[in-house]
Parts: C-alpha cells; structure tokens; sequence
C-alpha cells in the first residue's frame, strides 16, 4: 500500500499489544489515541503520556491532537497544551523517532490513574498554509522545546 499519511508504532511498543489509533465512527473526524503505559497523576500534576505512536503525512499537513471532551468530567484530566500541534517533520526524528505524548493536568484534588490502553486524546489530520515569502529550511532534531525557548 502507498504511504500517504498513518500511524506507526514507535520501535520500544513494537511487542506491547498496543494498537493503531483507529475512528470509532464512519464520520469520527478523530484517530483515538491511548496510553502506552500505566501512569499515575498526583493532584494538580502535569505528566507526559507516551502514546507509543508516531504519524507520517504528507508535505503541507500537520495531525492536530485534541482532548477527548469527556476527560474533564470523566476523568479530572485536561490537555494542558490545549491542542498538540505535531509537525510532519517530527516523524522519525532523531530524539525520540517522532512519539507522540499527551501532556494531561490532574485537575482534581486526589489522584488519577491513567491505564495502558485508556483512549486518552484525539488526532485531526490537516492541511494547512504557507505565508508569503516563507524560506524555513531548518530540521527538527526534536520535540517539546528542541528548537530552542
Ligand atoms: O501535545 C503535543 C505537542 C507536541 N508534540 C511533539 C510533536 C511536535 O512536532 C513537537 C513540537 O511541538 P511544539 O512545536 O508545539 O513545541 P515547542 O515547545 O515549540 O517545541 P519545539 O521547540 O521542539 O518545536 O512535539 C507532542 O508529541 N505532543
Ligand atoms: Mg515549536
């Protein structure tokens, strides 16, 4: 099959029975995306989850990482990035091969458990627009600040 725009595990969750993200619906604009691992958030904690996936697309489209609307009430967890904006050229990049984290805050006053295999946030491939005059040339080596503050 051609490669046109996907989800890959990354190399360390190759054998953990961990899944693709796949729509739940026909018309679900969402990939669902779960957790790799168990993780434990303190009271007001933020964590990194590993989804154990990275996304390959196409030139001129980014994949848009969403919070599940039932986190907050469900689960006392928001994504506190609000969007996770991941870039094309974040697959396969030298750092960390392009896996993809959430970043949840526990937002209540106990501890939340997120299990290994909970759906957790969703991502929205799109296209999107370049300004004029735009040369960037650079390549990204990294995630979460690698290109500097
Ligand atoms: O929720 C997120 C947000 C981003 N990323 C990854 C993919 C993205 O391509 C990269 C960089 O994200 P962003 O540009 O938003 O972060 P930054 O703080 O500007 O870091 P950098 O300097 O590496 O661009 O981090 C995630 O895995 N999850
Ligand atoms: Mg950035």
């Amino acid at each position: 099959m051609m490669k046109t725009r996907g989800f890959e595990l990354v190399t360390a969750y190759q054998d953990t029975g961990l899944t693709l993200p796949v729509r739940s619906t026909a018309h679900a604009a969402g990939y669902d995306f779960s957790a790799a691992e168990t993780v434990i958030l303190q009271a007001g904690e933020i964590k990194l989850i590993p989804t154990g996936i990275k996304a390959y697309m196409q030139a001129g489209e980014v994949l848009y990482l969403y919070d599940r609307s039932s986190n907050p009430r469900k689960k006392g967890l928001v994504m506190i990035n609000s969007v996770g904006v991941i870039d094309g050229d974040y697959y396969g990049n030298p750092d960390n091969e392009g896996h993809i984290f959430t970043q949840m805050k526990n937002i209540t006053d106990g501890v939340v458990q997120v299990t290994k295999g909970e759906r957790i946030a969703q991502g929205v491939f799109v296209p999107y627009l370049l300004a004029d005059a735009d040369d960037a040339a650079g390549t990204r080596v990294g995630g979460f600040g690698s290109t500097g503050n």
